[in-house]
């Protein structure tokens, strides 16, 4: 319109580093991370961010330089998702459960110019360089961070020696443009082998605001980090933190019931996050270690469908959950079943039902639809009506690393295509029914292995269940379940089949129980595709087993 203009005073770049600045002034003695007895205020935490920019600055790290980082939840791995951008470069956290040869695949992958490691992970670490180095591929220079307790290096140049010799006065490299990336995230590989996914500023900051206002955060919330900082940047909750000041508890060690909760008492934790496994975790800790709460807990889960059963319980104990979905490619969560009071005085195990659905999208995307995959017409809202997860958005990824035909392929038709399948409700909330790999097939019937899932949840044995397609000679497939018994809980396969049998239509009830513990991603996923292999190796029933059952 005549008269508007865009200049330094009215437009600048989004990026979340804005969020430090401002932490530093405004929340500057307060904790930003706290570590055993280690805390750092926001002022120190911003230093130390700038003190790292310029030591990765002299090292050579610029402009779109990917910094690869493999280490747990600690300060430094906070703070490098501030460093690392203020040189312009990219930072890529790296699963600190893959092995050597899948690290240094990615090492490869990304081209990191300098690799970060945590000396607890130095072993596979440098197995991974050493596969690099007799592949013939450049070498990204090795910064050791020395372990709590740890005296780490072997000569090395080691984080916080870096830290205190950096040359003071650097100057932030703010993004030429917002859309510049600023992180690379490979995905969890629970389908196949990870793709890497660019974050771009931009979407950062966006993702960040919708992480604050969905995960209902006060000014000065104190954040328990048990999902890995590794995975989506913390769902970016590494700047959202900053963006209101909050204090980011983190754990040494194992995730156990017992330090979670003391970790609640302890630092009065306000928010937190965790996959379904971890909940399930926590309300099957014995009661000794289930510690009364100082307040409501907001704990956001996701990454993997969530038991109705288990959110029923998570509330009984105190916590509220806040249920989202969405992917690596969207910046972690996208849905959330944003929760209405109307549903407050409804029973129980209703409420759970409602909350098991992954609802709508958040703040700052602008639609989820559920889509017929090749006519991309959407289905309609009766929640029977199964089509593709499709989003669309500011938060949705810049792109594949490296991989212009996947890019493409994934938001052909102007949708990023999930590979999930679901419905819509009457009332707009979308439901997950599967992963399109996922979905059994049998008689021609569509099987949700989630809502056999849901039915074997309920089983008052059953810690944990995963269903698969079995195949099947007359079938096509039957349901097979895996599931993992509570600790001294019995259960026989006929009692579990009997058990789905009164809760679900028959042709849905697992025809098969194995009990085994289940494969799962660092990320809290269960990694059905060895389920599969397994199943696959049982072949089909035999007669029969069939005309029995
Ligand atoms: N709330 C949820 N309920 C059910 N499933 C979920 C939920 N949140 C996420 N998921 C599942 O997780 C997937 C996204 O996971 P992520 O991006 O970590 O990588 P991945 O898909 O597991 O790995 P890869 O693409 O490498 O196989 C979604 O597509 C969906 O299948």
């Amino acid at each position: 319109m005549e008269g508007s203009v865009q200049c330094d005073a009215n437009y600048a770049p989004l990026t979340p580093l804005s969020f430090l600045e401002r932490a530093a002034i405004v929340y500057g003695t307060r904790t930003a991370v706290v570590i055993g007895e280690r805390e750092y205020s926001w002022r120190e935490t911003r230093d130390r961010c700038l003190a790292g920019a310029s030591a990765l600055a002299r090292l050579g790290v610029g402009r779109r330089d990917v910094v690869a980082v493999l280490a747990a939840n600690t300060p430094a791995m906070y703070e490098l998702h501030f460093s690392v951008p203020m040189t312009g470069g990219v930072l890529c956290t790296l699963n600190t459960r893959h092995d050597a040869s899948m690290v240094s695949v990615l090492l490869r992958h990304s081209e990191a110019r300098v690799f970060l490691v945590e000396s607890q992970f130095g072993a596979v670490a440098r197995d991974a360089l050493a596969m690099l180095s007799s592949a013939g591929a450049s070498l990204p220079l090795l910064i050791t961070i020395a372990t709590d307790g740890d005296e780490g290096t072997d000569g090395e140049p080691e984080y916080e020696a870096l830290l205190r010799t950096a040359p003071g006065g650097f100057e932030i490299r703010w993004p030429a443009d917002e859309r510049d990336p600023i992180s690379l995230n490979y995905t969890s590989g629970t389908t196949s082998r990870p793709k890497g996914v660019i974050y771009s500023h931009r979407g950062a900051y966006l993702n960040t605001l919708a992480t604050a206002l969905s995960n209902e955060m006060p000014t000065m919330p104190v954040y328990l980090w048990t999902v890995p900082m590794f995975h989506c940047n913390g769902w970016c909750m590494v700047w959202a933190t900053a963006a209101q000041g909050g204090t980011s508890v983190c754990m040494t060690g194992s995730v156990s019931p017992k330090v979670v909760f003391e970790k609640i008492v302890r630092h009065r934790v306000t928010n937190m996050g965790g996959a379904p496994t971890v909940l399930s975790m926590l309300v099957n800790a014995p009661a000794s270690e289930q510690m009364p709460l100082p307040g409501r807990v907001l704990i956001s889960t996701g990454g993997a469908p969530p038991p109705p059963h288990v959110l029923a319980k998570m509330d009984e104990l105190g916590f509220n959950v806040i249920h989202g979905y969405g992917l690596t490619e969207t910046y972690g969560p996208a849905t959330l079943c944003v929760w209405k009071p109307e549903w407050d005085a409804l029973p129980a195990a209703e409420r759970a039902r409602i909350r098991a659905r992954q609802g709508v999208p958040h703040v700052m995307l602008d639609g989820v639809e559920i889509k017929d995959p090749v006519t991309m017409a959407s289905v309609p809202s009766d929640g029977h009506t199964v089509g593709e997860v499709m989003l669309r958005g500011n938060t949705v990824m810049s792109g594949y690393y490296k991989d212009a035909a996947a890019t493409a392929e994934a938001m052909r038709g102007g949708w990023l295509r999930s590979g999930d399948l679901g419905v819509r409700h009457p009332d707009g909330y979308i439901q997950l029914k599967d992963r399109s790999k996922d979905i059994i097939i049998s008689g021609g019937e569509n099987i949700s292995s989630i809502e056999v899932e849901s039915a074997l949840f309920g089983h008052p044995a059953v810690l944990d269940a995963a269903v698969v397609a079995r195949p099947d000679d007359h079938w096509g497939e039957t349901p097979c379940a895996f599931v993992t018994l509570k600790d001294g809980a019995k259960a026989t396969e006929a009692e579990i089949v009997g058990f789905c049998r009164e809760r679900l239509p028959r042709y849905m009830a697992p025809r098969t129980v194995v009990f085994a513990e289940l494969p799962k991603t660092s990320t809290g996923k269960t990694q059905k595709y060895l389920l599969r292999e397994k199943a696959r190796a049982m072949g089909s029933l035999p007669k029969q087993g069939r005309s029995k059952l």
